[in-house]
């Protein structure tokens, strides 16, 4: 029968649709707990307190951050001040509409990520230093934070997921 019409439904916050590789069947991710199923879900998806997001970021280190070199520069000399003028200024070209994150931090995080447009891939609670954690669990997604300090650097995060 056409179940179409509820296809077009939106999901219930914290699903997405997938079609699984081997059978081609479509079926249903929680983005919390990573668990899918096949019926498509009616209620909103549970967060447990093990809740996954997945965030991209770009990180301008400086001259105390805990290891002050990277891809793009063997020895980071700039000052605390210096990062934080550059990364003001990226956070203002992303909030324009200038420039993506993504695309900012490609080139110019000082993150390993960058290589994957700063994509830190899904991760829980626990598993980043604590402000980056506060300030990305606090985001909704598709937010981008204010700049965050931690021991790194300076940071500026995409909820992607
Ligand atoms: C947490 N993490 N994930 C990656 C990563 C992810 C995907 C692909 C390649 C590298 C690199 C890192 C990492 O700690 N990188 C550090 C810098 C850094 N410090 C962080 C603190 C919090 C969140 C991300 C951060 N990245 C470095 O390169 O010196």
């Amino acid at each position: 029968q056409d179940v179409e019409h509820d296809q077009d439904e939106p999901l219930p916050k914290g699903w997405e649709k997938r079609v699984s590789r081997s059978t081609g069947q479509a079926y249903y991710l929680n983005i919390y707990t990573k668990e899918s199923q096949w019926d498509r879900p009616t209620q909103e998806a549970s967060t447990k307190d093990n809740e996954k997001i997945r965030c991209s970021h770009l990180l301008v280190k400086h001259n105390q951050s805990r290891r002050p070199s990277s891809w793009r520069e063997e020895h980071i000399t700039r000052t605390k001040e210096e990062a934080l003028a550059l990364i003001e200024d990226y956070h203002e070209k992303i909030s324009n509409g200038m420039a993506t994150l993504d695309e900012l931090a490609s080139e110019l995080s000082d993150c390993s990520s960058a290589k994957r447009g700063g994509d830190l891939g899904f991760f829980a609670r626990g598993a980043m230093q604590k402000p980056f954690e506060e300030a990305a669990f606090a985001l909704k997604v598709g937010e981008l934070s204010q700049v965050v300090e931690t021991d790194s650097g300076v940071h500026l995060i995409l909820r992607t997921a």
